[in-house]
């Protein structure tokens, strides 16, 4: 469960809100199960042809998720981006009326380099959203998602269940290089604009 309050009133005030405990214990077991099962690409930078692999920046790997997917576990976790789709909308005036998001994997050893999630050409990317799914996940694991804010480095851990949501503009980040497999859902709450986008 998410606490509503509290998201709102450090969205606001920080740019970014992160909260433990989110996804259910059973629901994490059925995400992690799935995610082992599916096809993944090597993720690549920027959008549409100019999306290029750059294993320098980032060395993770993704699987799309297709809102039309049946499975349980899928449809669990459409369901929470819906509802923060909701609770964004009633709060702020993002006017967000879309979202995209994969499942990814870090192998041992990699990591993302510092970014923002706004491309330079293409700023429909609003709010970003991550949930972990790694069991039994140690503190000197790695792997930690590594906020740059103007008061300085919040380092946060992806532990199974927590959730982290900011601002896809204003938030640099990146993730630390990982000792062991590490899993997440990353999403992007959007904005179109009435133009054709290449989707990478
Ligand atoms: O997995 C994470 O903690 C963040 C991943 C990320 O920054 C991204 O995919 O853009
Ligand atoms: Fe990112």
């Amino acid at each position: 469960m998410i606490n509503t309050s509290d998201f709102i009133e450090q969205l606001c005030e920080q740019g970014w809100y992160s909260q433990q405990q989110v996804i259910p214990g059973e629901w994490v077991t059925a995400l992690a199960d799935l995610c082992h099962k599916r096809t993944f690409l090597q993720a690549g930078i920027g959008q549409g042809i100019k999306n290029l692999i750059n294993e320098a920046i980032r060395s993770d790997s993704i699987s799309w998720i297709d809102a039309s997917e049946t499975d349980p576990a899928v449809k669990y976790y459409l369901s929470l981006v819906d509802e923060i789709q909701q609770l964004l909308n009633r709060e702020f005036y993002l006017g967000l009326n879309g979202f995209e998001g994969h499942f990814s994997r870090y192998p041992q050893g990699a990591f993302y380099k510092p970014h923002y999630d706004c491309f330079a050409q293409d700023k429909r990317r609003a709010v970003t959203l991550i949930f972990y799914i790694n069991q039994n996940w140690r503190p000197d694991n790695g792997g930690e998602l590594c906020l740059h804010l103007p008061e300085g480095q919040k380092i946060i851990e992806p532990v199974a269940g927590s959730m982290v949501c900011f601002l896809s503009e204003q938030i640099l980040h990146e993730v630390l290089p990982t000792h062991v497999e590490r899993m997440a859902l990353t999403g992007w709450f959007v904005r179109h604009q009435g133009q054709d986008y290449f989707y990478s």
